[in-house]
């Protein structure tokens, strides 16, 4: 459960009184996500998610995620607008952390998405990546390959408890990537996380993306490969070409995707699941049993890794070439 950082009904209102909010009726915590800790607030006006961030995010950061979200709201894509202060600023503190309001989001995200909504989330990921590539703030991708190599080093000592081989097996990984990963496609802003719990769906329709907390600038084609990861196998492991092929044509009915674009997935679908391998495996063997968090499989991602690595053409992934 994600609420790392408890609060209370007094300072919450002084919190409050800093915004144009309404008042404050209730509150609760919510109990989904990761990184940060979320309430869901009711007021006299429209309801409103508190997000206090916790110490995974740099505070540096936050003018680019705030920011992102509003820039990418004016240009029409559907996700959490921040509400300014009465003084403008997007950026508040509560209980000693860094804190937020943003705009509620009606939805639910789906736990067994099918190729209709794959197409959908294909469609809505380049939209994002239209509209974000006016936004004048930057952001280095701080998990692309320098970054992969320190969450290594702090884990793989440890690796071969998780799996015998795997020690070697991911440095021969990192060292590949590092001497082939794709360095001229086209670049801009990206989600990086755009995972099922962070796409919101009324009924069959998409009603909006949420979670900026990883966007960053990288190869837009590589924010691609993350979705085609965590949308298009099943839980038995197994790639759905049939979801690969609908999230693709929805991206590519938005935003075409070059040759080399193409050419490129199966090495970026690497990469990204070494990604979230090595951020799992951290986690997996530095948080303390009992902790109120829910740890995710690292080897969810190793069979991902590893029917990538497999790819010999990308018309395996359901593309049209
Ligand atoms: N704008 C929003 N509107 C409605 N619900 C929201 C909104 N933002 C967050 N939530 C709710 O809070 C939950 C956690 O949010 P979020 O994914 O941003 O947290 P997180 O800790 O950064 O999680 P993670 O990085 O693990 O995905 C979401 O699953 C959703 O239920
Ligand atoms: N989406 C990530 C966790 C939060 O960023 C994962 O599934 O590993």
């Amino acid at each position: 459960m994600a609420v790392y950082t408890d609060i209370n009904e007094v300072d919450l209102k002084d919190f409050l009184s800093q915004y144009d909010a309404g008042e404050l009726l209730s509150y609760k915590g919510i109990a989904e996500g990761v990184e940060n800790t979320n309430f869901l607030l009711h007021t006299t006006k429209d309801p409103l998610i508190l997000t206090l961030y916790e110490k995974r995010v740099d505070r540096n950061d936050l003018p680019f995620f705030l920011g992102l979200m509003e820039h990418l709201a004016s240009r029409g894509l559907t996700c959490p607008l921040p509400l300014p202060r009465k003084d403008g600023e997007l950026l508040g503190e509560l209980s000693e952390r860094p804190a937020a309001l943003i705009s509620f989001l009606e939805g639910m995200w789906l736990r067994k998405p099918e190729a209709r909504h794959c197409r959908e989330v294909g469609a809505a990921l380049a939209a994002m990546h239209l509209a974000g590539a006016d936004f004048a703030l930057k952001r280095p991708n701080a998990l692309s390959l320098e970054g992969w190599k320190v969450l290594w080093e702090k884990s793989a000592a440890r690796a071969d408890e998780v799996e015998k081989g795997l020690e070697a097996e991911i440095r021969e990984e990192l060292d590949f990537l590092a001497a082939h990963w794709p360095k001229d496609l086209p670049a801009g802003v990206i989600h990086a996380d755009l995972f099922q719990d962070n796409v919101f769906f009324l009924g069959d329709t998409l009603s909006g993306l949420i979670d900026f907390y990883f966007a960053c600038n990288d190869l837009l084609a590589y924010d691609v490969s993350i979705c085609l990861n965590a949308w298009c196998f099943e839980k038995t492991g197994e790639y759905n070409a049939t979801k690969g092929m609908a999230l693709l044509e929805g991206y590519r009915s938005v935003r075409p995707l070059s040759d080399a674009e193409l050419a490129a997935l199966p090495i970026l679908a690497r990469g990204s699941a070494l990604r979230f391998f090595l951020t799992r495996l951290y986690d997996w063997l530095t948080t303390p049993e009992g902790a109120l968090v829910v740890k995710k499989d690292p080897l969810e991602y190793l069979g991902k890794l590893r029917f990538h690595r497999a790819i010999v053409s990308p018309g395996e992934y359901g593309i049209e070439l």
